[in-house]
């Protein structure tokens, strides 16, 4: 190893004891079990729901409770006490209310705190103490350390413990000590967060799931085609831009631009105002709890037509630069007769329903009215200029990638695109011929290349972010066409099917999901293939475990629109030491449902895979790595200290 930099290393390590010490710890952490991993998906801004399953861990907070209390506790304690660790600020105020006085509520700090401490101990069992240290809450550290470390051994500390306890009470600190340790225990219990994509449109509070995200103590994210969509808006594509526009105005969720962006859309519904009116195929989905005025809805709707419109006219010009992206087929402004208000689709004639074509120049239908350009050059312009935006979508990037091998097995929000006989799909791109893993590659570096570069707006990087969202060789997308412009205007269902890639399909055999496996160098015998993107119809009788336990699919539906599609509120994935758990979440109604009534039955758990050996960490990512830190402590350890 290069004598500079074990140099530079032992300026860290500047005695013998320090790096034997190091040496010590990094071997005791690879025997130690493996960390436990949460995988989530879809997750479609709904932020109340996604909180519910951070907070519980799948269930795994509960699981632990029970554990420990199930034979001491009721079953309301146990539910009561589980709702305390979820969300402690809010049920400690419920808790007060219940008491008639001081003597109460302190015997039930005493209790709390005892039990937490236990909770605390047990869950972190399977850490180092400086791991466990880490997730304390900094001001009660030493304190919390007292309480956790206390031996039973020799009874006379047993007053010096039960004094602290006092003293934290009646200095008026047992509030803000439950709930340091309530979150210590929800970060105790996922060691490590996996975002399989989808973390925007739809739902509306896609931000805070981005602020969570950023304050989580490990987390990565494969990126989904809704999350490209946004990437690509920022990195400068006018159509990505006017995607998500279109699809926020669709669910009544334009706020997210305007007032969590800060992007003004004065200059849009000036325009939308001008040659829109009312039109019920873009009436805006309605939240089940918010009122909407008829004049806010007139306006969405208009909103909603007019940005429409501009995706139609951007997309042209780009399949038409594009032709590697294999799109003709979707040029559809020039298939309109605009006088019989038909179009024709794959020889088919088709009455247009709810048209509104009136910015359309049928000589040059994708041509944008001039006031369509400037209204389009200033959401651009304060779209880059958004410093929130900025930070998510900064995140985003960081996190962030198109697909991720982790332990062994390989995230990837939608496919891996396919032939009808399970080959790797080839796709060119100027002239070169890419498939497999390979293309992954390409994609992912057109993404960040244009990321890098948000002042170039038309070069093929810019505009293979748009080919992610809609592609048919995209990985985040893998259907044939999206049939948006169908959806809103032709009456017949059958132009709105959209064909899947035979991926979609053959996933449910094994041996191709081996293949796939191989692909990316992973150990088909132990790894999985994990999948967000197409939700999962339990009602259908649909298994999300395919292949027999090679594929699992965990899109179950967090997005509140398409629950009664598949009967369910979403899955969400464990994996501990043990094994591979999947967890089918009921509806998710309320915080205050859980609070109130304690509705937290709502995990139904099933095994995928059960670990033969208990995992250690030396077997995982992190193990590599410490292995990697390991080798080279060694090599200081020769180089400076031994005789
Ligand atoms: O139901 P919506 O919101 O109109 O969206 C439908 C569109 O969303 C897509 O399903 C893509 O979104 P998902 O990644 O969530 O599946 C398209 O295939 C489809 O055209
Ligand atoms: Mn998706």
């Amino acid at each position: 190893m290069n004598a500079k930099y074990l140099d530079l290393l032992a300026q860290k390590y500047d005695c013998e004891e320090k790096v034997v010490t190091e040496i010590i710890n990094l071997e005791a952490i690879l025997n130690l079990p493996k960390g436990t991993e949460h995988f989530v998906s879809d997750l479609h801004g709904e932020y109340q729901a996604f909180q519910h399953v951070l907070r519980n861990g799948s269930g795994n907070v509960k699981g632990k409770i029970e554990d420990l209390y199930k034979k001491i506790l009721t079953e309301k304690e146990i539910r009561e006490f589980a709702t305390l660790v979820y969300y402690p600020e809010e049920k400690i105020q419920l808790m007060k209310n219940d008491f008639d006085n001081e003597r109460e509520l302190h015997q039930w700090y005493t209790v709390i705190i005892e039990r937490m401490i236990n909770l605390i101990s047990y869950a972190s069992s399977k850490y180092t103490r400086s791991k466990l240290r880490k997730a304390l809450p900094s001001q009660f550290v030493y304190i919390i350390e007292e309480l956790l470390y206390k031996t039973d051994e020799y009874t006379n500390k047993e007053p010096y413990y039960t004094k602290i306890v006092q003293q934290i009470i009646s200095l008026g600190q047992a509030d803000k000590l439950i709930i340091g340790l309530a979150y210590t225990t929800q970060q105790l219990v996922v060691d490590h967060l996996h975002v399989v994509g989808d973390i925007y449109d739809r739902g509306p509070e896609p931000d805070k799931i981005m602020d969570t995200l950023i304050n989580y103590h490990s987390v990565d994210i494969q990126w989904g085609n809704h999350d490209v969509l946004w990437l690509g808006a920022f990195a400068g594509s006018k159509v990505c831009l006017a995607n998500i526009i279109r699809i926020c105005a669709r669910y009544d969720n334009l706020d997210i631009i305007e007032d969590v962006y800060g992007i003004n859309l004065r200059p849009l519904l000036n325009l939308a105002e001008k040659y829109y009116d009312d039109n019920p195929a873009f009436r805006p989905k309605r939240h089940s709890d918010e009122k909407v005025t008829e004049e806010e809805q007139l306006q969405i709707t208009k909103i909603h037509q007019a940005i429409a419109m501009i995706q139609f006219k951007l997309e042209s010009p780009i399949i038409k630069r594009r032709p590697d992206f294999k799109m003709a087929e979707r040029l559809l402004l020039e298939k309109i007769d605009y006088e019989k208000n038909e179009i024709t689709l794959q020889g088919i004639r088709y009455q247009l329903e709810n048209s509104c074509f009136a910015t359309v120049n049928p000589e040059q239908p994708d041509q944008l009215l001039e006031e369509e350009e400037q209204v389009m050059d200033k959401l651009l312009f304060s779209v880059q200029h958004s410093e929130k935006l900025a930070r998510h979508m900064n995140f985003l990037m960081k996190k962030g990638s198109l697909y991720l091998k982790y332990n062994g097995n390989l995230l990837i929000h939608g496919c891996m695109p396919l032939d009808e006989e399970g080959n790797m799909e080839k796709m060119v791109i100027e002239n070169k011929t890419y498939a497999g893993r390979d293309l992954l590659d390409t994609f992912e570096h057109y993404l960040r290349y244009a990321f890098a570069h948000p002042e170039e707006t038309d070069d093929l990087a810019t505009d293979m972010v748009w080919y992610l969202w809609t592609g048919e060789y995209s990985s985040l997308f893998g259907k044939r066409e999206m049939t948006t412009f169908e959806r809103y205007f032709i009456k017949d269902k059958k132009t709105h099917k959209e064909r899947k890639n035979p991926y979609y399909h053959l996933r449910e055999k094994e041996e191709i999901c081996r293949k796939i496996l191989e692909e990316f160098d992973l150990n088909p015998d132990q790894g999985h293939i994990i999948n967000g993107h197409t939700p999962v119809k339990e009602i259908d009788g649909e298994n999300p475990v395919k292949a027999n336990g090679k594929m699992i699919v965990i899109d179950g539906g967090f997005s509140k629109a398409y629950q009664s599609t598949t009967g369910i509120a979403g899955y969400t994935l464990l994996y501990n030491s043990f094994g591979m758990q999947l967890v089918a979440h009921k509806q998710f109604n309320s915080k205050e449902d859980v609070l109130i009534n304690g509705t937290d039955v709502l995990s139904v758990k099933r095994l995928v895979d059960k670990e033969l050996e208990r995992k250690k960490v030396q077997e995982t990512n992190v193990g590599e790595e410490i292995l990697q830190e390991l080798s080279i402590l060694n090599s200081l350890m020769e180089y400076r200290y031994v005789k």
